[in-house]
């Protein structure tokens, strides 16, 4: 018996030849917020239906709340999937009421946020409302651990912060949260960071400990859309971030000859890499 409420061994998952989940071993302690990143595919969701005990593992093992994933503990799990896992013909207060007697709690009352529309069809809501709804349905039975894919994808920067605010409040009241996010900024709202790729655990611990000494050089130039063009040309992985160029874990000298051969005047200043850029690295290179 651990004190976490989330524990991965060694978890592999293989989907005939394909490695989807390649020996991960992690933990969610009560109390705190750990962020899952990785790219698209990298086998974030593979990972957490494991976790939770809906889908088996081929090799390690895993526990959640101090014992196999089963139905009694998942009755103490709050879980909003990429999905929502929501009755979309179903309104919100049925939804609420369904789950309620799902988990035999009483109805609790439907937030402020979410009166006007407590007998509208989840199906007929604004993403925004549908994933509040799902927040407020997944933590209306007082989960010990939360379990969140992707809660805040669609939703505008102000219902974000929300349920940040919410996340944050519930990890205060001592529940354990895993979440995944392609959100940057959200990334570092979290306690502790775990970084996939490739289905590997490819990083842990905080933002300095994921980048690690991943570099990148800063492209400033007037002519930046050609610029652009001409280093993705030459495949240097370029990303433009409004006007601004950054080509991640790349030689400058090999940057400054691709430009100065296009007649581009630029000025180069090497940088710190971002999460973005060491993700970004990572999935060039799939072999951590
Ligand atoms: N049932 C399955 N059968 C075969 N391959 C699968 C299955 N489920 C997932 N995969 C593959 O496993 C890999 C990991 O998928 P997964 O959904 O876990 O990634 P992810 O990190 O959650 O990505 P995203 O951010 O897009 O949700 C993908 O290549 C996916 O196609």
């Amino acid at each position: 018996m651990t004190g976490e409420v989330i524990r991965a061994q060694s978890v592999t998952r293989r989907f005939g030849d394909f490695t989807a989940v390649d020996s991960v071993s992690m933990t969610v302690a009560p109390g705190e917020v750990v962020g899952l990143l990785g790219a698209n595919g990298a086998g974030k969701t593979t990972l957490i239906r494991i976790l939770l005990g809906l889908l088996p593992a081929t090799e390690g093992a895993v526990e959640l709340l101090g014992g196999p994933p089963d139905r009694t503990r998942r009755a103490r799990l709050g879980y909003v999937p990429q999905n929502l896992g929501l009755y979309r013909d179903l309104t919100v207060e049925e939804n609420l009421s369904f789950s309620a007697g799902a988990y035999q709690v009483g109805v609790p009352d439907v937030p402020a946020d979410l009166r006007d529309v407590r007998d509208t069809l989840v199906g007929d809501l604004a993403l925004g409302a549908q994933r509040q709804a799902a927040f407020f349905v997944a933590l209306a039975h007082q989960p010990s651990v939360l379990v969140l894919d992707e809660p805040t994808s669609g939703v505008d920067a102000l219902s974000r912060a929300e349920l940040w605010d919410t996340i944050r409040r519930q990890a205060d009241n001592n529940v354990g949260v895993l979440v995944t996010t392609h959100y940057m900024e959200e990334a570092q709202q979290c306690d502790r960071l775990l970084l996939m790729a490739s289905g590997k655990l490819v990083g842990s611990g905080s933002e300095d400990d994921i980048i690690g000494d991943t570099r990148a050089v800063a492209v400033h130039t007037a002519d930046w859309a050609a610029a652009f063009d001409v280093l993705n040309r030459a495949e240097i992985p370029v990303i433009l971030a409004g006007r601004s160029i950054r080509v991640p874990d790349t030689d400058p000298n090999a940057i400054v000859s691709v430009l100065d051969a296009a007649g581009i005047t630029a000025e180069i200043s090497p940088v710190r890499a971002t999460i973005e850029e060491r993700m970004l690295v990572l999935a060039r290179s799939p072999k951590p």
